[in-house]
């Protein structure tokens, strides 16, 4: 017991050392220090003890009510949180190899600085007017709101403006680019005016208070000297200029060691450099130097100097830094702040043969795309495939499952923590420009790609950009658009879509040129014929192949894998050949004159940085015919599509909401099929005899009279909410996840099958419905060196080893990821807690049911029986993260946000 609590121990420090942050002064009073004592620090400008502990015996003594005899005893105990000694070089390298670097939004320019914006240090950026320093705040002013893992910081931006060039209008343009809420950018971004340098000054000591209250990545002076200039004027006020100007850089490097923000200063430059003639000869920017002399020189730990390109091109150059060398990068700036430069053969249309097709693969979650995914890469030989595989959850699981068959690990990039088709549309570019530095790196280029979207993308916006962004329609082309349907859920999920929460699964459907309806081993026959009816209902068109693809993919450990009688029956039934993955690929299927046709603003921007957003210039001329006319909904025409008969390819499919519409009426185009199957008197299959007597046929036209009138109803009903629904134009959208998110759980040790079974079923019993998704990667205990997947589909489980075990260099961890509606993180979390296997006190043993597979404790001493756990077992370590939307919004003071992500542990 008291080993597991001081394993607990280590693991939170361990845990609070990873997430780091600064340690508020109110923590000292735990060591004695007095609360006033505290205010007059933070009145002060203290506000962390890392900043009691960096500020000089005089800088603390000068701050009113404390004496130099408090100083000492201060400093004294705020060195005991914060040590100060010597540390080893190892301990400096391992903390440099985790040390954030925030994007400059340009890749050459990332690679001179070693991958970005450092943290913790002072940049110094100096150039002519019109180089493209304030630019580069500004871009910065956004990107250190991306997560870590897009190049981010996770926090706001604090924005000193000496010179009043500031405009926010620019972070809205580049927020649009990251795929980030613009008004959520800008509500990060703190920005004050300074109008004199003792205001510039003063500015620190309320930033010093605003950072210990949240999480700030970056720290923007524009520009740092450009008051001290005007100020302090002549020889005479030099000395004086120099000594505030140093103060104020001592007072960023403060906070840049305090709270570990990347601090930006722009500078001035003056004529000057060399003497005489070499002036003559040399360019004129080598003539240029930064003003503020040595102690802008001293003060700042990395110096770049900014000058013009061609064109909207800048060059930036390391004139000093502590670890890179010098060296250069160009860079380009336009609407969407700083940019790689845009290569100018790169939209250079290929010809249409030449480009590289695009497979887009959607489907509800847990329809089966990874699972086609891996049937296809399995079947593909030596053809070089790429994937780009996007997960909402936080916790990609796909990708382990999906790069055991790839050729090679670099054949797969993966987007997380938003979906491909709102949040993170513009990262479709940066994936295939990774894919296609890869393939350059190689020297051989990649036959197709696979983009799998998350289950609850819509496709119409991603398939939007291959034609709307002029770089990917040179290179690539959509080559069609798969759709994967659960034969088990699709019902379920078009009710859903009723509801509009959730209406991706219609125009996943609407969208396609080939369906897939998968698992049809876990549905029976007549069930089977209601889900094709159903597809059928929205997309006449599309190519429909019947298929089992995940039969037996992952094995069965121990019966959770959760098939009806009536499936298994069907599986056998319904033997169906998995299609060859050439049917799927390569078959130029995708058509914009039939996407207009099922949405006719297919083709309109919803935002004016849709287009180009990776910096590539104007918008394309799209060869493609303009939209139809706004089509109306009539009743009679959705009537038409419920009415019973033969379904042909040549009826038009309508809008997506008359797709929409028609899956809301779904049920009464059932019934109408039903009725045609029936025959007349709807007693029997086929036509009717004379032994229908008159009686029973006129009750069962009654019947049918009213179950019309009811069709006919909710046939009005589904065309007049289609037509309120008729959007204007499509607008730029992140999914509303409210209501629906993720919850991804990390928990180390090894898990409990039996209990974990109990977890399962009990929650799926409950709450199926409204747990869309849920799937892991899971270590057992006895069996530590084997990886086991656990997949789930509402209330569909199946629990097997994976293909291959844990790596080598792979810690046997369990992850978990819950998608779904309202989900509750603490109790999914507490649930999987009770999961890990953790050893029992001393005089308990545990059983097994053999009736449920549950397991039970047993009091050897006492004989007493307990389903719980028995008190005094030790804790399990369980982290989780909550996922509903994607952006920092609320950034949270540091301290906070560690605390609720990884919680405290308890039995
Ligand atoms: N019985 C049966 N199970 C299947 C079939 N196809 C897929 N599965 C199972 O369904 C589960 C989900 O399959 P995935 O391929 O991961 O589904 P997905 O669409 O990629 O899921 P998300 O990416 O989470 O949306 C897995 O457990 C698969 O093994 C099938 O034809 N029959």
């Amino acid at each position: 017991m008291a080993q597991a609590v001081a394993e607990q121990v280590e693991e939170q420090q361990y845990e609070e050392a990873m997430v780091g942050g600064p340690q508020l002064l109110e923590s000292l009073m735990d060591l004695g220090v007095q609360a006033a004592d505290i205010k007059k620090l933070k009145d002060g400008g203290i506000a962390t003890v890392e900043g009691l502990v960096y500020a000089t015996t005089k800088d603390i003594a000068g701050i009113k009510g404390i004496s130099e005899q408090k100083v000492a005893k201060l400093k004294e105990i705020a060195q005991k949180v914060i040590p100060t000694g010597f540390t080893t070089a190892q301990q400096i390298f391992e903390q440099r190899n985790d040390l954030v670097m925030v994007t400059t939004g340009c890749t050459a320019f990332n690679d001179i600085l070693g991958g970005g914006l450092e943290t913790g240090s002072i940049t110094e950026l100096y150039g002519e007017y019109r180089c493209g320093k304030t630019q580069v705040c500004h871009t910065l002013c956004v990107t250190c709101q991306l997560p870590v893992d897009m190049g981010g910081g996770e926090g706001k931006a604090l924005y000193i403006d000496t010179e009043g060039t500031f405009r926010p209008q620019r972070l809205v343009q580049i927020a649009e680019r990251y795929g980030l809420n613009p008004q959520d950018v800008l509500d990060n971004v703190a920005y004050a005016r300074a109008h004199n340098t003792e205001h510039q000054q003063q500015l620190l000591l309320q930033a010093a208070a605003m950072m210990a209250d949240a999480r700030f990545a970056v720290l923007i002076v524009d520009s740092a000297t450009a008051l001290f200039r005007s100020e302090f004027m002549g020889r005479g006020e030099l000395a004086a200029r120099q000594n505030q100007l140093g103060k104020f850089m001592r007072g960023l490097q403060r906070l840049a060691d305090e709270f570990g923000v990347a601090v930006l200063v722009t500078n001035q430059v003056v004529q000057g450099g060399l003497d005489g003639g070499a002036a003559m000869f040399a360019a004129p920017h080598t003539l240029l130097k930064a003003v503020g002399g040595n102690i802008m020189a001293h003060a700042t730990t990395t110096r770049l100097q900014l000058r013009k390109g061609r064109g909207e091109t800048r060059v930036a150059k390391i004139i000093a830094s502590p670890s890179m060398p010098e060296a250069e990068a160009t860079f380009s700036i336009g609407a969407e702040g700083v940019t790689d430069v845009k290569d100018r053969h790169a939209d250079m249309p290929k010809p249409e043969k030449d480009k590289i097709p695009v497979t887009l693969v959607t489907g509800f979650l847990g329809a089966g795309k990874t699972t086609l995914l891996n049937h296809i890469l399995r079947q593909k030989g030596q053809t070089r495939v790429a994937v780009i595989e996007n997960e909402v959850g936080e916790i990609n699981i796909d990708n382990s499952l999906v790069a055991e068959n790839l050729l090679s690990k670099e054949d797969l990039v993966s987007m997380d923590r938003g979906c491909v088709c709102c949040s993170l549309r513009n990262d479709i570019v940066k994936a295939l420009r990774e894919l296609q530095g890869r393939a350059a790196g190689r020297g051989s280029n990649y036959d197709a790609i696979l983009l799998e979207t998350t289950g609850l993308a819509d496709p119409a916006p991603v398939a939007f950009t291959f034609f709307a962004n002029s770089w990917i329609s040179a290179n690539y082309r959509l080559d069609s658009i798969l759709c994967l349907v659960d034969a088990q859920h699709l019902r379920r999920h078009l009710e859903d879509a009723g509801g509009g929460d959730v209406n991706e699964a219609v125009n996943q459907i609407a969208f396609a040129d080939i369906i897939l309806l998968n698992k049809i081993d876990l549905v029976s026959p007549e069930e089977l014929q209601r889900t094709r009816d159903l597809v059928r209902s929205i997309n006449v068109t599309a190519d429909l192949i019947e298929v089992s693809l995940g039969q037996g993919d992952v094995a069965a450990d121990g019966g959770d894998v959760a098939s009806t009688e009536a499936g298994a029956a069907a599986a056998k039934s319904n033997k169906a050949d998995l299609p060859h993955w050439e049917r799927l690929m390569g078959i130029n299927s995708f058509s914009i004159e039939r996407a207009l046709q099922v949405d006719p603003y297919f083709m309109d921007s919803d935002s004016e940085a849709d287009s180009d957003d990776d910096g590539c210039g104007e918008r394309p001329q799209q060869g493609a015919p303009p939209p139809a006319a706004s089509p109306t909904v009539q009743p009679e025409a959705v009537a038409t599509a419920l009415a019973p008969g033969p379904l042909t390819r040549k009826r038009s499919r309508g809008s997506t909401e008359t797709a929409a519409a028609a899956a809301a009426a779904a049920g009464a185009a059932a019934a109408a099929a039903e009725r045609a199957r029936l025959g007349q008197c709807g007693a029997h299959p086929g036509p009717c005899s004379e032994q229908c007597s008159d009686m029973e046929l006129d009750e069962l036209l009654r019947k049918q009279k009213v179950m019309e009138a009811a069709a006919a109803d909710a046939a009005n009903a589904a065309a007049a909410s289609a037509a309120q629904r008729q959007p204007k134009r499509r607008r730029k959208k992140l999914h509303d996840l409210s209501g629906v998110g993720s919850v991804g759980i990390t928990a180390r040790g090894a898990l409990d099958k039996y209990r974990f079974n109990g977890f399962m079923r009990d929650l799926l019993g409950e709450k199926a419905r409204d747990i869309f998704r849920c799937k892991g990667m899971l270590c057992i205990k006895g069996q530590e060196r084997t990886k086991f997947v656990f997949q789930g589909v509402h209330e569909t489980i199946c629990f097997g080893p994976a293909a291959t075990g844990w790596g080598e260099q792979e810690e046997p961890i369990n992850q978990i990821v819950f998608i779904g509606r309202d989900l509750d993180r603490q109790a999914l979390v507490e649930g999987f807690r009770s999961c890990v296997w953790v050893p029992l006190p001393e005089g308990w043993v545990e059983h097994h049911d053999p009736r449920c597979a549950r397991p039970y404790y047993v009091n050897t001493a006492t004989g007493t029986k307990q389903w719980d756990r028995p008190q005094g077992a030790a804790c399990a370590l369980v982290k989780a993260t909550q996922t509903s939307h994607m952006q920092p919004s609320a950034m949270r003071p540091r301290k906070t946000s560690m605390d609720s992500d990884a919680l405290a542990v308890l039995a």
